[in-house]
């Protein structure tokens, strides 16, 4: 049987810290603010803004949240994010992802000002990443890493097959998993043969949002698996990426849905609004 990485106990212990860094701020007359945007009324991303919110008010943050009608134009956000990248209390814009049809992302992303994207989707902060020098870090991968790092993983050598290539997820956790030292494999619906990549695997990561396909028979005897994959089948049931009960049996470490990855994205976004929040106090950005 495999160990379970507790999300949700480390992003309590990582709150905890944050907690006390936002109070330290606060000593200095900085108010960590982190704006965030809902075009629209999906129901899953009304979910995920509001737990974003009270997360800020838990941790003594400053956070405005902006509802906008599933009919907002392009110009109408582009106009909203020139706002709040010139509001000096404001520190991070979180713009929710998926966005309505008539709107381009990438435009969206492209606007929010490098200093002030927590969410590290910006051009400039991915090739930062890219290069090894890394601003903001997008913060589901940024969850993986620490959680890596929380389970004592050392990812030097170590065969790393990230499934799935979003730029959200795969591609930039694939980039850190490479910045650590691992050979890293990048996997996708065109790979021939995933079963074999994934059996060659010392660390599977599983960003693909199809629920199970990563079958437990896959995992090799004592193999890391970090499940990124939250799955809604019905009302209720939540599943990921990964046949849990399965791999579980093969695995040394793996990660449960709920409560794995899930957490650890809000908290990286308190993280990386703390720390633009610190670098707009120091000037330095
Ligand atoms: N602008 C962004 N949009 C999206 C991002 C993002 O990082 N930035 N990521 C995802 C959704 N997401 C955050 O926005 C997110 C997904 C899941 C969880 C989470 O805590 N999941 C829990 C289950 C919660 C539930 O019941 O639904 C878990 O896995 O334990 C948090 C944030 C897409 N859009
Ligand atoms: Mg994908």
């Amino acid at each position: 049987m495999s160990t379970i990485i507790d999300g949700k106990a480390i992003a309590a212990k990582l709150r905890a810290e944050i907690a006390t860094e936002v109070k330290i701020l606060k000593e200095k007359g900085i108010i960590p603010g982190l704006a965030t945007v809902l075009v629209g009324e999906d129901p899953a991303s009304e979910v995920y803004v509001r737990m974003k919110g009270n997360a800020c008010q838990e941790l003594g943050m400053h956070s405005v949240k902006h509802t906008l009608p599933a009919t907002t134009t392009e110009a109408e956000l582009l106009a909203l994010v020139a706002r709040l990248n010139s509001d000096p209390t404001i520190h991070g814009i979180l713009v929710q992802l998926p966005l309505p049809k008539q709107i381009n992302s990438d435009t969206i992303l492209e606007a929010i000002s490098p200093v002030k994207d927590v969410d590290g989707f910006h051009p400039y902060n991915v090739g930062r990443l890219m290069v090894g020098k890394p601003t903001f870090q997008p913060c589901t991968p940024y969850g993986v890493m620490v959680m890596l790092r929380e389970a004592g993983v050392d990812l030097a050598g170590k065969e790393v097959v990230v499934v799935g290539r979003s730029n959200i997820v795969g591609k930039p956790v694939a980039l850190m998993c490479l910045q650590q030292h691992a050979t890293v494999t990048i996997c996708h619906s065109k790979t021939r043969d995933l079963p074999a990549k994934v059996k060659g695997a010392d660390v599977v990561i599983a960003a693909v949002g199809v629920p199970e396909m990563i079958k437990g028979e896959w995992i090799k005897e004592g193999a890391v698996v970090i499940d990124v994959g939250v799955n809604r089948i019905g009302e209720k049931k939540l599943v990921g990426d990964v046949e849990f009960a399965a791999a579980s049996q093969r695995a040394s470490a793996i990660t449960p849905v709920p409560g794995g990855v899930g957490p650890m994205t809000i908290t990286m976004l308190l993280y990386n609004t703390l720390e633009a929040a610190k670098k707009a106090g120091t000037g330095d950005r």
